[in-house]
């Protein structure tokens, strides 16, 4: 692990929301290897140089020397003159990130498919382009590739140059990935499998909920980091019925996604557009679980998914001793609790019941016994010859039970 120390600008933000900031940033840097030892605050507003004041900056210098850290991390996006400015200011020893930045190398880490790989590629690039005024640590850090060094005016218009039609190549691959998903996709429309899609906040289970309903030697990889999961992974899952949909899992959602990755992981949240059903995974232990609803709820409006029928699903119950919200389902994905009534909700949500009528003379009443477990009475209206019942039940059932019951 790497010391870092993280520099928080403040203008209109409340103490409770600062504090949300600086957690998610630190665990943010937990994912890139940094470890953060202390965290500066300060109000007013930004800075052209350094985002903070001169005055603060010049401490956050002396604390770094002191401490020996090795990363200033920013919490909003520096400017490409920013960046240049403090790494001149914190000298070749010192890593400058923003937020972004981090996020970015986190999705490099663990882009998985060529899908995944290409999209942060392209953000990478598209955050770097404007950067290429000298170059700086930024760009032999975020692993370049595209040349190695040389300022001067002739040099980064070469750069420049190459980094363009590295973009262009980039999309245009980018592009053929996604054809051969649609065609997949339709596929699996024509199949008419139910498509059931996870959404939540990066680590509220939503992978390991995966693995619990999909069953043995299908494990996705799950594990205690933030965006444990890049690439969308779909699996079928059988219900009690006999019934099969594909539950899909997607990338975990974060507050301030950085708007060149929301651009970058289109591809990844379009999935979503096909799905029947979205299960809104909800961290019930997590401190900030109003904020992280509030964030995935707005990205979801966002990409005009608000419409979209949603199951919440209240994880981690294992872990928690609190009140228990009165909607959705509260399980935990880990222990598998509760999960047959998941089970159950995401069946009657992607198969609907009906309604039938049925006239059944009085001899024939007794037939009706044997699908009690299959479907129900809702009303009986008695006649002279018979009575006419109300059943609900699934479509197909009802079918069954005309023809078999009544005969009609
Ligand atoms: N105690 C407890 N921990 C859980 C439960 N479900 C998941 N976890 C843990 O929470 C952490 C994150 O789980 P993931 O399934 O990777 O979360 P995710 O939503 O897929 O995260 P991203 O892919 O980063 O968006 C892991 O350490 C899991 O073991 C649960 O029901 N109870
Ligand atoms: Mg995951």
């Amino acid at each position: 692990m790497e010391k870092g120390v993280i520099c928080y600008l403040a203008q209109e933000e409340e103490e409770e929301e600062i504090e949300y900031d600086l957690q998610e940033l630190k665990e943010l840097l937990r994912n890139v290897d940094i470890e953060t030892v202390a965290t500066v605050v300060q109000r007013r507003l930004p800075d052209p140089h350094y985002l903070l004041g001169p005055g603060k900056i010049t401490e956050v210098k002396e604390l770094v020397e002191r401490e020996k850290i090795q990363a200033v991390v920013f919490n909003r996006e520096l400017s490409p003159r920013q960046v240049q400015a403090l790494e001149d200011f914190f000298g070749p020893e010192v890593a400058v990130w923003d937020r972004t930045q981090v996020i970015l190398e986190i999705f490099r880490r663990r882009a998985q498919s060529r899908e995944g790989k290409i999209q942060v590629e392209l953000a990478r690039l598209t955050y770097l382009y404007p950067r290429l005024y000298g170059l700086g640590g930024t760009l032999s850090r975020l692993g370049g590739g595209v040349g190695t060094r040389g300022p001067g005016e002739t040099k980064l218009e070469v750069l420049r140059r190459a980094l363009r039609r590295r973009i262009t190549e980039l999309r245009r691959e980018l592009e053929e990935v996604r054809a051969s998903r649609d065609l997949l996709r339709r596929h699996r429309q024509r199949s008419g499998i139910p498509v059931v899609s996870l959404v939540g906040y990066t680590n509220a289970g939503k992978s390991t909920l995966l693995n619990a309903l999909a069953g043995e030697g299908k494990e996705v990889l799950a594990e205690d980091r933030l965006f444990a999961t890049l690439d969308p992974v779909s699996r079928r899952v059988i219900l009690p019925s006999g019934r099969v949909f594909l539950l899909t899992d997607t990338v975990g959602f974060i507050k301030d996604l950085p708007p060149k990755l929301k651009e970058a992981f289109k591809a990844t949240l379009e999935e979503l557009e096909t799905a029947d059903l979205l299960l809104h995974v909800i961290d019930l232990t997590s401190p900030y679980l109003d904020e992280q609803q509030r964030a995935v709820e707005s990205l979801l409006e966002e990409l005009g998914l608000a419409e979209k029928p949603i199951l919440k699903v209240y994880n981690k119950v294992d872990r928690y001793t609190g009140i228990l919200p009165a909607d959705g389902v509260v399980i935990s994905a880990l222990k598998k609790i509760n999960l047959d009534q998941l089970l159950h909700q995401i069946e009657a949500r992607l198969f609907p019941e009906e309604e039938m009528e049925l006239f059944l003379p009085f001899t024939s009443l007794g037939k009706l016994e044997k699908w009690r477990e299959r479907v129900r009475v809702v009303a009986e209206e008695y006649g002279s010859e018979g009575v006419k019942v109300t059943v609900r039940g699934r479509p197909e059932d009802l079918a069954r039970l005309r023809v078999q019951v009544a005969g009609q």
